[in-house]
C-alpha cells in the first residue's frame, strides 16, 4: 500500500535554505518515493518560493489566518511535490526565513509558525482535493505545532512524528500567545503547549507526536541527558519509548564528484588524481599559496554550537604547523571578525568568506584535504558526510552523528583500511589542537591518507537505508492507529 504523507518543513532545498534541515526535507521525499510513500510537503510562501512555483492552483482559503488572509497553493518544483502556505502578511519580506538581513528574528515569528502548523493540521483534518495524509511528519520546532493542532482538533487520529534537527532551537514565546494561538484551554498544560510557564512549540510537539525522531543514533542518545536535553530530558526521557534515532543521508545525486556541475574537474575513488585541479581552483578562490601543504576547510555557521570559538587559536596553531585553512561560512558577528583578522594575519595561509555561498561549499569538498568540525554537539551533521565523499578527509568531534559516521584513523583502524577521518574529544581547544597535529601527521604519509580518502568515499550514507526506516516507522505508527 502506498503511503501519503504530509511533510511540514519551514525551509527546503533547493528552494529554500539555511542549514541541514533544507538539505534533509528536500532529499527525503525522492528516497522516500522508492519506499513506497507519497510525499507532499507544506512549506512558507517566501519571495524565493514564490518566485519559483510558475503554475501553482490554490487548494485551499483563509479569509482570516492568525489575522492575514491567505491560500494554500499547490506545485511541482524540481519533482518536489508542494503545498505552499502564500500568506503575504507573514512570508512576503526582504530577509532570511526567520529573521531580518541584520539577523534579528521577525517578532512574530510565533505567529507565522503558528500560522504554518494551522495549516498542516488542518490539511490533515480535511486533504487537499481529495488528497488525505495517512500520517503526518513535521521539522523542528518551526512546524512542531502541527502535532498540537492535530491532537487537539479533528485530524487527532492521525499519526504524527516530530523530528528534531536540533534541540537548541525550540520556539519558546510568552504564555500571553497562548489565548491567541486558537487551541482549546485544555492545551495549556504540563502535558500541552505550557513550557516552563511559557509556550514552547517544541514542546507541544513532542508530548503530541506519535513518535519523536531525532537525525543520528548517538543524538538521540545524547538529548536524554542533561548537559544535551537543553531543559527537554525530562520529557524526552518519559518519552523514550516513542524515540527513534534515524541518521540522515546524503542526497547523492547532488553530492557526487563524478558528476558534480560545480566543481573545477570531476574525479572518483578510482581515480582521485583529479581532486588536484579543484585543490588548485580553491586555492586560487581563497588566495592561499600553491604549496604541498594541507589545506582545510570550514564550511558552518559560525557559532558556539560548531566550535567556531575554538577555531581562531587552532587555525594559528595549524597555520604554525605549515597548514592553510578555508573558511566559508556566517553567523556571530566577533567570530566573523576574529576569522577575518586571522585572514589577514596570514595572507596565502588561511582565506575566509563571510556569506552563504552553495556551489562554492562544492569546490571546498572536492579541493580541501580536510574539513575541521569540532562541534560541541551535532545531531547528524552533513558537511561530514559530504566530505567523506569527496575524500575530503574529516577531523570532528565525538559527538552525535559525528561520532556515528567518522571512523578514527587509530592504529588497529588504519592498520585494517577502514580508517575514514580523525575523531577527537573532549570538544575543547587541547583536544582539537591534538586532531590537527595528528591531522598534519597523517597528512605527510600519503599512502595512509589516500587509504582514509578512499575508505571514506567508499563510505554507503546514502538515503536508501535511512529512508527505509523512516517507511517502517510510518507504517508500523499506522498499523497502531488503525
Ligand atoms: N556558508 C555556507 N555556504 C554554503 N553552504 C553552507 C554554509 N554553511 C552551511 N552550509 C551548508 O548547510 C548545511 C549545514 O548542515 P549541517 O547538518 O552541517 O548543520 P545545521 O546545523 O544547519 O543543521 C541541523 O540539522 C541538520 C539536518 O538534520 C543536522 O545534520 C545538523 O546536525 C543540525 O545541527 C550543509 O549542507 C552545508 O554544506
Amino acid at each position: 500500500m502506498t503511503i501519503k504523507l504530509l511533510s511540514v518543513a519551514s525551509e527546503i532545498y533547493p528552494l529554500i535554505k539555511t542549514g541541514g534541515l533544507a538539505d534533509v526535507a528536500g532529499a527525503l521525499p525522492g528516497a522516500l518515493a522508492r519506499q513506497g510513500v507519497q510525499v507532499r510537503t507544506l512549506i512558507p510562501g517566501y519571495p524565493a518560493v514564490i518566485a519559483r512555483l510558475g503554475k501553482a492552483k490554490a487548494v485551499r482559503r483563509y479569509d482570516d489566518l492568525f489575522g492575514a488572509s491567505a491560500s494554500v497553493l499547490a506545485a511541482q518544483v524540481d519533482g518536489l511535490d508542494l503545498l505552499v502556505l502564500d500568506a503575504p502578511d507573514f512570508f512576503a519580506r526582504e530577509g532570511g526565513p526567520y529573521g531580518d538581513h541584520g539577523g534579528n528574528d521577525w517578532n512574530d515569528n510565533w505567529r507565522r509558525f503558528a500560522a504554518l502548523s494551522r495549516a498542516g493540521a488542518d490539511i490533515a483534518a480535511d486533504g487537499v482535493k481529495g488528497w488525505r495524509p495517512d500520517i503526518v511528519h513535521v521539522h523542528d520546532w518551526q512546524a512542531a505545532m502541527t502535532a498540537a493542532y492535530m491532537r487537539f482538533g479533528p485530524a487527532a487520529h492521525v499519526p504524527k512524528v516530530v523530528t528534531i534537527h536540533n534541540l537548541a532551537f525550540q520556539g519558546r514565546y510568552s504564555a500571553g500567545i497562548f489565548p491567541d494561538l486558537g487551541l482549546p484551554p485544555e492545551a495549556w498544560g504540563v502535558d500541552g503547549v505550557e513550557y516552563y510557564g511559557g509556550t514552547g512549540y517544541l514542546k507541544a510537539g513532542l508530548v503530541s507526536a506519535d513518535a519523536i525522531t531525532t537525525v543520528s543514533p548517538s543524538y538521540a542518545q545524547e538529548i536524554r541527558s542533561a548537559v544535551h536535553g537543553m531543559g527537554l530530558d525530562g520529557l524526552i526521557n518519559g518519552r523514550v519509548d516513542r524515540l527513534h534515532g534515524i541518521l540522515n543521508g546524503v542526497d547523492t545525486d547532488i553530492w557526487n564528484p563524478a558528476t558534480d556541475g560545480l566543481i573545477a574537474k570531476p574525479y572518483s575513488a578510482r581515480a582521485l588524481g583529479g581532486r588536484a585541479a579543484n585543490r588548485r581552483a580553491l586555492e586560487r578562490r581563497f588566495g592561499l599559496d600553491h604549496d604541498g601543504a594541507p589545506i582545510c576547510i570550514i564550511v558552518s555557521r559560525l557559532t558556539w554550537q560548531k566550535g567556531m570559538d575554538m577555531m581562531i587559536d587552532a587555525a594559528e596553531h595549524l597555520v604554525a604547523l605549515g597548514g592553510k585553512l578555508a573558511v566559508l561560512g556566517s553567523g556571530d558577528h566577533p567570530l566573523e571578525g576574529a576569522l577575518l583578522g586571522a585572514a589577514d594575519r596570514h595572507r596565502g595561509r588561511i582565506g575566509v568568506q563571510i556569506g552563504y555561498d552553495e556551489p562554492l561549499s562544492h569546490l571546498m569538498q572536492a579541493g580541501g584535504d580536510a574539513i575541521l568540525i569540532p562541534s560541541r554537539f551535532e545531531p547528524c551533521g552533513l558537511t561530514q558526510l559530504y566530505a567523506l565523499r569527496y575524500g575530503c578527509v574529516p577531523v570532528v568531534a565525538r559527538v552525535g552523528g559525528l561520532a556515528d559516521t567518522v571512523i578514527d584513523a587509530n592504529e588497529a583502524a588504519v592498520g585494517a583500511g577502514a580508517a575514514t577521518g580523525i575523531v577527537f574529544t573532549p570538544s575543547d581547544p587541547l583536544a582539537l589542537h591534538g586532531a590537527i597535529n595528528r591531522l598534519v601527521d597523517l597528512y605527510g604519509d600519503k599512502v595512509a591518507w589516500q587509504a582514509m580518502q578512499r575508505a571514506g568515499m567508499r563510505a554507503d550514507f546514502s538515503w536508501p537505508h535511512s529512508a527505509a526506516k523512516y517507511a517502517d516507522l510510518y507504517r508500523s505508527l499506522i498499523a497502531e492507529a488503525a
